[in-house]
């Protein structure tokens, strides 16, 4: 079946100073669909994520060669707006970092940046937000409290709901469940593969029964390379190349 090809990296190179962290990269993500990348620490997954919305930019001594195309477009063009790119494409770090301000207000938050100021069509987007991050039953009493009060798990689905406040078309996902308890990890599982429904969605996962469980694609990281991406059902149960195999399969990690 054709899929359509939301981001994708051509020749992609990134240097922190004279380290050369992504070499080379070729990658095409499909719409709605989950694609995981793993791999040993510092094989440059989270780098190549951050690659995806510009978020290197921030760090001074990154040099970056080659494409990012988002939907056609070179995001690193200097035509590009990096507000508009940055609401089109939003970000779920690891550890969840809401804003020490009211549940309602952590979810406004994005959308009055972005113009809204009526009152009912904010408490729309905040309840349909929180719906989208299946938060909505445990907070809806509570949305004058501070998100502070939260346990992690309902941080961080708190965090996916002020993502979609704005109406974003891929999420990006750094580990967002590693410093989650099982329980909450399951819940932020099965909302990813809801979400997927609507949304493109890239995770970077050192647990390779998340890989298995939530994603459709996957890509294997070795010191900067990409060495494999393919299916998921695929690449778990015939990688192509050796060293997917000797990873997948425990011998080094
Ligand atoms: N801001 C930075 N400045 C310099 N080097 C960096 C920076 N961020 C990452 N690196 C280096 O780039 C390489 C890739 O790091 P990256 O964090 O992308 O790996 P990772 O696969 O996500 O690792 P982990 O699973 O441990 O998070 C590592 O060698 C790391 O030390």
């Amino acid at each position: 079946m054709y899929e359509t090809t939301v981001l994708s990296a051509r020749e992609l190179n990134l240097y922190y100073g004279a380290a050369h962290a992504l070499k080379n990269v070729n990658i095409d993500i499909p719409e709605k669909k989950v694609t995981a990348l793993i791999g040993p620490s510092g094989c440059g997954k989270s780098t190549f994520l951050k690659t995806l919305d510009r978020m290197n930019d921030l760090v001074p001594t990154v040099r970056i060669e080659g494409t990012v195309s988002y939907r056609g477009q070179d995001i690193y063009d200097p035509s590009v707006d990096v507000t508009w790119l940055r609401k089109q494409i939003g970000m779920v770090f690891q550890k969840p970092n809401p804003f020490p301000m009211s549940i309602y207000d952590n979810v406004a938050y994005g959308p009055r940046t972005h113009g809204i100021r009526s009152k009912a069509q904010l408490d729309d987007i905040v309840e349909q937000s929180l719906k989208g991050a299946a938060i909505w039953d445990e907070v809806k009493d509570r949305l004058k409290k501070s998100a502070m009060g939260l346990s992690g798990g309902q941080q961080q689905r708190l965090c996916i709901a002020r993502a979609l406040a704005v109406e974003p078309d891929v999420l990006l996902m750094d580990e967002a469940t590693s410093a989650l308890d099982p329980i909450s990890t399951s819940k932020i599982e099965d909302l990813i593969t809801d979400l997927k429904e609507k949304y493109t969605i890239v995770i970077v996962t050192h647990n390779m029964q998340q890989a298995t469980r939530v994603s459709d694609k996957c890509a294997f990281f070795l010191l900067g390379e990409l060495i494999e991406y393919g299916d998921t059902t695929q690449l778990f149960s015939m990688p192509s190349d050796k060293r997917t195999e000797d990873y997948i399969t425990g011998r080094f990690g």
